[in-house]
């Protein structure tokens, strides 16, 4: 094997291209990266770089040494436009690149609201990328008026930002309540509670109808209770699609994202996939995750099967979300849950426990990173926990991982 090309130069890519130096890969390998900047992490674009407490150069996964250190040849601002997988080639621009291997790291793309309701008025802002929030930035200034479209982790985060930064926050949730994709009533009750006390205006069972502009730039909005609302910028925050474009047009699988099989390979042998475009086994069904872990750990095994480990990637799901001074951390997947056990610490401090029959499958912890630590390390494990102990707020967690 001499070179190994991947494609999408985030979390995934900057991952899997390390892990093939670390592992003695010694071949030539090229990173392709449509965005112009280093590699970086995306977490922050919604949390701290958006209130202006982060540099830039702090956002980078690594610095541009690194690459050059470790002979990556890194094309920043270059997208991809096809691949031919019989002749192994994918195209840039007017150049034609040879690879042996190849791995798609495309990531995904924010869901957009259509023009026909205003989406593409200015002052309609997604989420997703570094430019996307350097273009929002000076939108979230103190007294203007914030429409959030979409209750879930990007719009609750960017409310949370924009109300701290003195911003009059108003976020429609057309589901019944917020986080209701991912998380139990409790936790959504938290978190709604916690916004109000912020100021943060939340609607649940409200979506918008459409977006009102003048001159080309947004200035109000109506909802689907036909309630009126004066706004001077839109946050839309409904969801992403997972970036197949280019496996589509190159034939391979997809399902709910690239189709991969345990090992991260796709329906092409020399193409391989990880991060939020690929869908991959996990436990008797396919998902697709969305989230750092999922892209280091993911592209981690892929870049060692692609030098012929032959290991499952076998997810181990957590996740985190920062909105106000709360810090909520998830571990594993709740996903048919039939019990949620409630475990009350001091003020803010609370974590609910998820169970399905008798077995443990996902605790959700607010500022409680004891609760969080000791549910993931039960869910890995396999083990459960006894839920009158996790009921009682003064017994401790601990001894649950020795049980
Ligand atoms: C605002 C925000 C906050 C988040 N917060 C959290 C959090 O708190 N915790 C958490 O775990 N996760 C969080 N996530 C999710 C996490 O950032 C993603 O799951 C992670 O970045 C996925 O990594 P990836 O490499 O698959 O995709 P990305 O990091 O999106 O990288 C994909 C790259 O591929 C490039 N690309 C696509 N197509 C082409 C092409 N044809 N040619 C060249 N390049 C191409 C894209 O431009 C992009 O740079 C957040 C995401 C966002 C947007």
């Amino acid at each position: 094997m001499s070179h190994i090309v991947v494609i999408g130069a985030g979390q995934a890519g900057a991952s899997l291209v390390a892990r093939l130096r670390k592992d003695g890969f010694e071949g030539d390998i090229t990173l392709i990266g449509a965005e112009p900047h280093l590699p970086y992490q995306r977490p922050p674009l919604s949390k701290a770089y958006l209130l202006g407490e982060m540099e830039l150069e702090r956002l980078f996964l690594r610095p541009e040494s690194f690459y050059t250190d470790n002979n990556v040849s890194l094309r920043l601002g270059q997208r991809v436009t096809g691949i031919d997988p019989q002749a192994k080639t994918v195209t840039v621009g007017d150049e034609v690149i040879s690879y042996d291997e190849l791995a798609l790291t495309t990531g995904s793309d924010p869901r957009r609201l259509p023009a026909a309701i205003g989406g593409d008025l200015d002052g309609v802002h997604v989420v997703r990328d570094l430019a996307h929030v350097d273009d929002m930035g000076p939108y979230v200034a103190e007294g203007a008026r914030a429409l959030i479209v979409g209750g879930g982790y990007i719009g609750l985060e960017a409310a949370a930002v924009c109300a701290k930064r003195g911003v009059k926050v108003t976020l429609v949730e057309m589901a019944d309540r917020i986080l209701q994709r991912v998380a139990a009533p409790e936790t959504s009750d938290y978190f709604r509670t916690l916004h109000s006390e912020y100021g943060a205006d939340i609607r649940e069972g409200v979506g918008l109808d459409r977006l009102v502009g003048d001159n080309g730039k947004v200035t109000g909005a109506v909802l689907t209770d036909g309630s009126q609302l004066d706004v001077d910028f839109v946050v839309v925050g409904v969801g992403i699609a997972p970036s197949t474009k280019l496996a589509e047009m190159a034939g391979l699988e997809l399902d709910n994202g690239i189709k991969t099989d345990a090992h991260g390979r796709t329906s092409d042998p020399s193409i391989w996939a990880a991060g939020d475009c690929a869908s991959f086994p996990h436990a008797g069904a396919r998902i697709r995750l969305e989230s750092v872990p999922n892209a280091i750990d993911q592209s981690e095994v892929v870049a060692q099967n692609m030098l012929g480990a032959a290991k499952d990637y076998v997810a181990t799901p957590w996740f985190w979300s920062d909105q106000y001074d709360v810090k909520l951390q998830i571990a594993g997947l709740n996903t048919g849950y039939d019990r949620v056990v409630t475990r009350k610490g001091e003020g803010q401090t609370v974590s609910f426990w998820y169970y399905k029959g008798d077995r443990l499958i996902a605790v959700d912890a607010m500022n409680d990173p004891r609760a969080y630590m000791v549910g993931k390390r039960l869910i890995e494990a396999g083990k459960t926990a006894d839920p009158v102990v996790v009921a009682d707020p003064d017994a401790d967690l601990k001894p649950l991982l020795k049980a």
